[in-house]
């Protein structure tokens, strides 16, 4: 598991360090992992061209300590300083003895196109707002792709918010980021984690006086750990039914898909409610399935899934799925019917489309700021949030969110929300709290994404749901606990 931590969390934990340690001892941790990434990057640090551009603060002490340590290394450095005033005086002595050149800003642009490395110091977090004069045109010239070298963030792509992953303005655009003694939202929420590229995390000693993170990337073990494992004991019924209202007449793919996602999601049944020719379809696709017309009739489930494909016209079902006092996931059409809020587990899954509708805001906004809008809307209906896209965000209504760190842009392909669906609301009905439910199936469906779309370019939403038990057994270890003959390693 990864922590995300905010800029206020890290100034407390490096000031309770720093009281520790020699002056200047922290920076020269982050510096030793900086140099180590940039040396593994370049093709030989003896003779590399390399260009430090450094900003006012320790930013761009770091990035002027690393340049001082590459020039030792035989590197041609040049620095161009954003603020030559008030450049961070230990790192620019260094620099200069290493045999640093300083380069005027009407030269940066011929110093950058000729790069093998670019070392981007202008901002950490102590940035606030997008970039602004010559920094701003610098990092426009990064983004135009005027270097040919590889651009390295120092700690973060300067001009990006540390603490939301928005990005205000002009900004930094990088092929890796090195990151310093814990996570930020930035680097892992879109529109800033985009452009933080590869991320390289140095341990600088900050753990012990960091607090249990709000906001984490879950791992495989995590999963693993959170997937429910069928006992020995277990039967169909204790392993949860999960229902599926799904689906219509316009999408019956829609209930299939969802079924789908829930038979593999470790349920052991799946009850659908929809009209009789939609449930033919699906029952042709999952005999394994019960089907029955609406919720109140198909039987006892311990979860609902509601709303992928449903379409207009099923209000008092949603109803009766929705205040059955059950676990419920709400997806799609299902999201017109919310409550006021919601009184027990709830899971609401909407795009970046869909929740800007629940919200009463443009589309754009809430893409610019997803995890602000998630949190909003978890608040509001006292729901966990999955706001699905690019970075997919899970908000709790007490703060904790997990972003999940799996997936690919191949998935954005008509069906694989309803493949989401199902996987989650399945998960439910097995026991896991929204939180888990929803982080786990976000985590892997986006991995089957990847391996469908490594098999087959751009996956249709049935790869996805193909892939998915593989990606499932990958991630559960061959032998679960309920296995009653474990197999022979071979
Ligand atoms: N505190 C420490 O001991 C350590 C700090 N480290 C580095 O220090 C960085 C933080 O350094 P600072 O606190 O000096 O802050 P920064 O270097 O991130 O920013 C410097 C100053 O720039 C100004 N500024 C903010 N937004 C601006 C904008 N949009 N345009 C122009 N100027 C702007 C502010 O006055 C800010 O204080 C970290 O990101 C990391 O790189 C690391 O060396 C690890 C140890
Ligand atoms: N750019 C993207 N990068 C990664 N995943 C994406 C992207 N766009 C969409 N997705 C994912 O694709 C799925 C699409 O779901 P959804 O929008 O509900 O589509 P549908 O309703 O057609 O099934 C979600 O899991 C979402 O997170
Ligand atoms: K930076």
């Amino acid at each position: 598991m990864i922590g995300v931590h905010t800029v206020e969390e890290i100034r407390a934990a490096e000031d309770a360090l720093m009281a520790r340690l020699p002056d200047g001892a922290l920076m020269q941790r982050a510096v030793a992992g900086l140099v180590t990434v940039c040396a593994g990057l370049l093709d030989g640090v003896y003779g590399a061209r390399v260009v430090v551009l450094a900003g006012a603060g320790n930013n761009g002490g770091d990035a002027l300590w690393a340049g001082a340590r590459l020039a030792r290394r035989g590197a041609h450095a040049d620095a161009v300083l954003l603020n030559p005033d008030k450049a961070h005086a230990e790192g620019l002595a260094a620099f200069r003895a290493a045999g640093g050149r300083l380069v005027d800003l009407g030269a940066a642009a011929g110093a950058l196109a000729a790069a093998d490395l670019v070392l981007d110091g202008i901002l950490g977090i102590g940035g606030r707002g997008g970039l602004r004069g010559d920094a701003a045109e610098l990092a426009a010239l990064l983004r135009a792709g005027r270097t040919a070298g590889a651009v390295v963030a120092v700690d973060l792509s300067s001009g990006v918010d540390p603490d939301t992953g928005e990005t205000p303005g002009e900004h930094v655009v990088a092929d890796h980021t090195v990151t310093f003694g814990t996570g930020k939202t930035a680097l892992v929420v879109d529109p800033a984690a985009t452009v933080a590229g590869v991320v390289h995390h140095v341990d600088i000693g900050l753990g012990p006086y960091l607090p249990s993170p709000e906001l984490t990337v879950l791992d495989d073990a995590d999963v693993a750990t959170l997937l429910p494992d069928p006992g020995r004991e277990s039967d169909k019924y204790s392993r949860g039914v999960v229902g599926v209202l799904a689906g219509s007449a316009q999408f019956p793919g829609a209930a299939v898909l969802a079924v789908g996602g829930a038979l593999h999601g470790g349920a052991g049944m799946v009850r659908y409610a929809g009209p009789d020719a939609v449930a033919v379809e699906v029952r042709q696709r999952w005999p394994e399935a019960i089907a029955g017309p609406s919720p109140d009739v198909v039987g006892r489930v311990q979860a609902w899934t509601v709303g992928s494909g449903l379409g207009d016209g099923r209000e008092d079902d949603v109803r009766a799925a929705l205040g059955a006092g059950l676990p419920v996931l709400v997806d799609a059409d299902g999201l017109r019917g919310l409550p006021e809020r919601f009184a027990g587990p709830a899971l609401l899954t909407p795009h970046a489309g869909e929740l800007a509708r629940l919200l009463g805001v443009e589309r754009a906004e809430v893409e610019a700021r997803r995890l602000h809008h998630a949190r909003a809307a978890a608040t509001r209906w006292n729901a966990v949030v999955l706001l699905k896209g690019s970075t997919t965000v899970v908000a709790a209504p007490d703060g904790r969110v997990r972003v999940n760190p799996t997936g690919t842009s191949a998935l954005a392909a008509a069906g694989t929300g309803d493949v989401l669906a199902g996987l989650a609301g399945s998960l439910l009905a097995g026991g896991l709290s929204p939180l888990d439910a929803g982080s786990v199936a976000a985590y892997a469906h986006g991995l089957a994404g990847q391996r469908a779309a490594a098999g087959s370019g751009y996956p249709s939403a049935a790869d996805v749901l193909a892939a998915l038990p593989g990606v499932l057994r990958s991630l559960r270890g061959v032998v679960g606990a309920g296995a009653v003959h474990p197999l022979t390693a071979e």
